[in-house]
């Protein structure tokens, strides 16, 4: 199957489980991976037979910074959830980053793979 990706999105939001954490806006970086069926959209050269990514990353930007959230884990499922609704793909992988989290690490963050109910 093919795959339609966005690597190191950068969005600015509020998240975290610390009071220091609610006040200060932190870094996150995406790395999405949605299975699709790219022949449609290669035969036809039409961007509505596309998954397009670039409205993918407006709706991830969009919810990642419409309310504070504490943890990643709820993040991700929420926006799995959202692309596997709102989106035409039947699989997605999300990786979010959050290097400002631990010092000592270049960065931590959690990955999901989810898919659409059959
Ligand atoms: N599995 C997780 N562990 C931690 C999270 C998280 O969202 N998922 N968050 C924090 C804090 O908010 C941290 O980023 C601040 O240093 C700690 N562990």
């Amino acid at each position: 199957m093919d795959k339609v990706f966005i690597s190191q999105l950068h969005v600015d939001t509020i998240i975290g489980v610390y009071d220091f954490e609610k006040e200060t806006k932190q870094s996150l970086y995406f790395d999405i991976e949605m299975l699709c069926d790219i022949k449609p959209a290669a035969k036809t050269d039409d961007i509505n037979l596309a998954l397009d990514y670039s409205k993918v990353s407006e709706r991830v930007i969009a919810h990642t910074t419409a309310k504070p959230l504490e943890l990643l884990e709820t993040l991700v499922e929420q926006l799995a959830a959202i692309i596997l609704a709102e989106f035409n793909t039947d699989e997605v992988t999300i990786r979010v980053s959050k290097p400002a989290a631990v010092a000592q690490a270049n960065t931590v963050g959690v990955q999901i793979t989810r898919r659409k109910a059959s």
